[in-house]
């Protein structure tokens, strides 16, 4: 495909999300199943493109002063993968191309309307309604996270110490140009494609399929390792669903003790046996709710329960970008609900002395600290134990992790750990 028709298939994808209300990724399935003569650099073209534009589709409308699927798809090849006017405009006349530009686009693309005068949920790309939540969750740094929020994210990597060291790791992964990501050894970095360039396929490197590493966002990475000692330990990973955070607690565990993988969805954990499998964990007990009390016997004996509770995803919206558009308030109260009653739950099997570690990849207080505070409050056999984990400065002064994209460079991200002083049953 030429540049003029992938444009197009991006705008009519566009719009397909924005008029039938579809999920990006079904959108893009959909074109994809139509379009069989596109090759896997239209493919990429077209998904890179859609997801730019969801990315920053309110403050591209602005600038273009045109909110419309082929007005925000304008705005990214010229604002975000700086086309030049005539670029844009040649794509659009050739055979498939999206035609040609009017009077007032090619004003626009040559004078941008400026995001000076603009409100913050536009300059910054979010709903109206969630202004006031943003605000006090992200303070005086809320337009630099919410505009970090808004840029593609790298590829993260997790080297498996269960089958290879750091060092085998490494080199297998310099194939991919994947570098230390930082903070921890095991963690590795592709920075986010440029544009119309694609990521390389993790998957298609030979030591992905013997195990060696692990797809997962350093944020996750380190509120797997908030958890702490866990050598020897019974874990129970309570939301385990597909597996990410079970994996790497897994590893930090060496094949020593005993870790659970629970999910109220037993399809989700389908993906855990077949990763555990893959990652040469041998010390994982799938416990599914097909079984009719899969965590009976478990009452109080648990050294740390980890929690990754179901939230609204707010701190992953660079991976997924029309997860913030369809972001309702009623679904952040129902989360809200999901998250009290989970704590509830997961709670009664931790043991005394033991811990339970509360985790959300959402950056919203009322996710977090508030549900925290409220846990406590029911629960005053519950302390927060501070996170101080080496290289780590993203504590609060309560001491929760809180990693945002801006200031960590990582998906947003809470954790705490409460620690249970007495068992009662
Ligand atoms: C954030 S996701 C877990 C992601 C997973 N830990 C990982 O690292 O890949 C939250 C999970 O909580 C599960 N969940 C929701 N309500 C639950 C409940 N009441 N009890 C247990 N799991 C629940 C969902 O099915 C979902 O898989």
């Amino acid at each position: 495909m030429r540049d003029g028709g992938r444009v197009s298939a991006a705008i009519e994808v566009l719009t397909e999300i924005e008029t039938r209300h579809f999920p990006v990724k079904m959108a893009l399935k959909r074109w994809g199943e139509a379009a069989r003569y596109a090759g896997s650099k239209d493919r990429a073209f077209v998904s890179g493109l859609v997801l730019d534009a969801l990315r920053r589709k309110r403050s591209l409308g602005w600038m273009m002063g045109d909110a419309s699927a082929r007005g925000v798809v304008l705005g990214v090849l010229a604002f975000v993968w700086k086309w030049p006017a005539e670029r844009i405009a040649e794509a659009g006349s050739e055979e498939h191309g999206f035609g040609a530009l009017s009077a007032a686009e090619l004003a626009r693309l040559n004078d941008p309307v400026s995001l000076e005068g603009a409100p913050a949920p536009v300059a910054g790309d979010y709903p109206d309604w969630l202004e006031p939540h943003l605000a006090r969750a992200l303070g005086a740094e809320q337009a630099a996270e919410m505009a970090a929020l808004s840029e593609r994210a790298p590829v993260d990597l997790r080297i498996n110490t269960l089958k290879t060291d750091v060092e085998r790791g490494a080199k297998a992964l310099a194939l991919i140009n994947a570098a230390p990501a930082g903070v921890l050894a095991t963690a590795f970095r592709i920075p986010a494609p440029a544009a119309a360039d694609r990521t390389p396929s993790v998957e298609a490197v030979p030591a992905f399929s013997k195990g060696w590493f692990e797809v997962q966002d350093l944020g996750s990475q380190l509120a797997a390792a908030v958890a702490g000692e866990v050598k020897g330990k019974q874990v129970l990973d309570f939301c385990a669903g597909g597996g990410g955070k079970t994996l790497a607690l897994a590893a930090a565990m060496g094949n020593s003790g005993q870790i659970f993988a629970h999910d109220a969805d037993a399809r989700r954990l389908a993906d855990t046996i077949r990763r555990g499998q893959r990652a040469g964990v041998r010390n994982l007990q799938i416990r599914s709710p097909i079984e009719a009390q899969p965590l009976k016997g478990l009452e109080g004996k648990i050294d740390v329960v980890f929690v990754d509770a179901p939230c609204t995803g707010a701190g992953t919206w660079r991976r997924h970008p029309d997860a913030k558009w369809r972001l309702s308030p009623d679904q952040l109260v129902k989360r809200q609900i999901e998250q009290d009653s989970v704590m509830e739950d997961a709670s009664t099997f931790v043991k005394a002395g033991g811990r339970m570690v509360y985790v959300t990849c959402s950056l919203l207080a009322e996710e977090n600290e508030d549900r925290v505070a409220a846990f406590l409050e029911r629960h005053p056999e519950f302390t927060v134990k501070p996170i101080a984990l080496d290289g780590v400065t993203h504590v609060t002064p309560e001491g929760y992790l809180r990693l945002t994209p801006h200031r960590a460079g990582t998906d947003g991200f809470f954790a705490a750990v409460l620690v249970r002083s007495t068992y009662a049953p």
